[in-house]
This record gives C-alpha cells, sequence and structure tokens, in this order.
C-alpha cells in the first residue's frame, strides 16, 4: 500500500519505525519538523510537495486540534477506493467526515510502546469501509503489537482512556515507585533496576500465570510480614482503586470533549 503518513511526531514517529521494517508498503510523511526518518521513506512538508501523488491509506498523525486546519491540503490526495485512518484521540469520524467528506475512515487508538512492537491498539471501522480495508490496517496495525477490533466509537475513547493513555500513567507510577527506593538510600541507578525488573517480571509472571490478579498478590503475602504491612498503606479505604478510577474517568471526559 501507498500510505501517507500526516505528522510524524512522538506516536506516527514510534509506529513507523515498526512499519518502515517491513518492505509491502510504501511510506511517505508530511510534516514540516520531521527528522531522521528511517531509510526510504519520502518527506514532504507540504501538500504542493506530493506532485499530486494519491495514497491507498492516509494516517492521520497530528494532534486533534490541528485536524480541521492540515486535513483539508490532503484530503485531495486520498485515492477514490483509499481510507484515512485516525490515530488522533477524541476526533470523532463525524468530524472527519465533516473536512474530507464521506470516505472509509478508520479510527484507531494505538500507545506508546508501538515504538518495541508492544503497543496495543482498539480498531473501529465505520460502514464504508470494505473487508479488505479493514483486513489490510488490521495487518498493519497489529506489526506494532496487539491490535483489538472494537465495535463501537464510543469503545475507542474508553479504550483510549485505559490503554491509549496507559503509558503515561504507567510511567507516572515507575516514577513515584522509583522516588520511593531512593528514599530508602538507594542511588538512581539502582532504584531504577528494583523497579523495571520487579514491574518486567511482575507482568511476566501474571502472564504465564492461570491464577487471578487477586491471588498472585496473595502469593506474595506473607501473614503479618512485610508485603502485608505494605500492602494495607496502599490499599487502605480502597483509595487506589478509586483513584484509578477517577484517572480513566477523567481521560474518557476529555476524549469525549475532544470529540
Ligand atoms: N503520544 C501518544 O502516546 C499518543 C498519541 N496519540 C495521538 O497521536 C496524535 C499525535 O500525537 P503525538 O505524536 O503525541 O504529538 P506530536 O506533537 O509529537 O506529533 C505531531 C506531529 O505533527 C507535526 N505537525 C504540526 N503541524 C503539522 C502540519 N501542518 N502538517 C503535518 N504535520 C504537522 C508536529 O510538528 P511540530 O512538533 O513542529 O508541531 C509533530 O511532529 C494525536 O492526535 C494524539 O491524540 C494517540 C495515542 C497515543
Ligand atoms: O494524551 C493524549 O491526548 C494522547 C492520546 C492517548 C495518549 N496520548
Amino acid at each position: 500500500m501507498n500510505i501517507l503518513l500526516i505528522g510524524c511526531g512522538k506516536m506516527g514517529g514510534a509506529m513507523l519505525r515498526q512499519w518502515a521494517s517491513n518492505d509491502n508498503n510504501h511510506f511517505t510523511v508530511a510534516d514540516p519538523a520531521a527528522r531522521d526518518l528511517p531509510k526510504g521513506v519520502k518527506h514532504v512538508s507540504k501538500m504542493a510537495e506530493l506532485n499530486a501523488a494519491e495514497f491507498d491509506v492516509m494516517l492521520i498523525a497530528i494532534k486533534p486540534q490541528m485536524i480541521a486546519d492540515v486535513l483539508p491540503d490532503y484530503a485531495f490526495s486520498l485515492k477514490p477506493d483509499g481510507c484515512i485512518v485516525s490515530i488522533a484521540a477524541g476526533c470523532g469520524i463525524d468530524t472527519i467526515v465533516g473536512i474530507a467528506g464521506e470516505k472509509a475512515i478508520i479510527r484507531v487508538m494505538p500507545n506508546l510502546a508501538a515504538m518495541v512492537g508492544l503497543g496495543v491498539s482498539g480498531l473501529y471501522a465505520n460502514n464504508k469501509c470494505t473487508e479488505q480495508q479493514k483486513a489490510d490496517v488490521t495487518v498493519l496495525i497489529a506489526e506494532t503489537g496487539t491490535c483489538i477490533q472494537l465495535s463501537s466509537e464510543d469503545e475507542i475513547d474508553r479504550l483510549t482512556a485505559i490503554s491509549g493513555s496507559g503509558p503515561g500513567y504507567i510511567f507516572e507510577v515507575m516514577r513515584s515507585y522509583m522516588a520511593a527506593a531512593k528514599s530508602m538510600g538507594f542511588d538512581d541507578e539502582t532504584a531504577r533496576t528494583l523497579v523495571m525488573d520487579t514491574i518486567a517480571g511482575t507482568v511476566e509472571t501474571a502472564r504465564q500465570s492461570p491464577d487471578t490478579l487477586e491471588e498472585l498478590r496473595n502469593s506474595v503475602t506473607s501473614k503479618n510480614g512485610t508485603t502485608q504491612a505494605g500492602l494495607e498503606e496502599l490499599m487502605r479505604d480502597h483509595k487506589l482503586e478509586a483513584l484509578f478510577r477517577n484517572t480513566v474517568q477523567a481521560a474518557y471526559s476529555r476524549a469525549i470533549e475532544l470529540k
């Protein structure tokens, strides 16, 4: 497929790094700021430099607030049977239709772990998309990690609040955990290793185990031991659960505002 990537910042760039290693597709990046693009990727700074080229897929990876300004310039470079894929948070299919007209449109919500091929994305296609388009875009997204098919657009906004923004929450949890390790006297490097290896090992243990997370947590917790003492603080008044619920609700509300 001939793919135009509009916006190649943190997220578009992360996905492009995975895609560029596969020769099946040809990429053109439209982004005035793009630097150090992978070998074989074409670059334009503005629409006029496309020289009337047409694309099978136009992938929108600019900030949602910019779409109304930027997309009209590029909308004509989509082939008549082409497909628009948007990874923008919130920005709904109706908004894209309002700018680009009735088209095959797929919303995808990836996350930053796509950078290392361990992303998780949700995908929702409108009813103008053919089965072939859905299959082609699913294969493309699956090159960056897990791809989950969604049956309503609202699910994309809810998934954004969990996995799209998720790496941001987890980086902050890691940062706080590491600050706690440093307060115990560990230097920066040791604290980082202790926290990252504990989290990576815990995730892998959970992946490989048939047990529930509650059972796994209990298997660490000796009666009257150290973990019990720590968890009594962490779980006091269910504050952690409430904090996560409020966190994802705030992110979901923002996705709705961005529509
Ligand atoms: N970051 C993330 O983890 C995730 C982001 N997303 C979505 O991805 C989209 C991009 O986010 P993110 O990558 O974080 O943002 P970035 O700001 O890193 O990337 C956007 C890129 O678009 C460029 N740009 C600005 N104006 C234009 C233009 N007129 N034409 C082409 N490109 C332009 C920007 O350049 P400049 O910097 O010079 O303005 C930048 O390189 C958003 O819609 C966001 O909702 C989705 C999931 C996860
Ligand atoms: O914060 C944002 O709006 C984007 C969408 C999900 C992650 N980053």
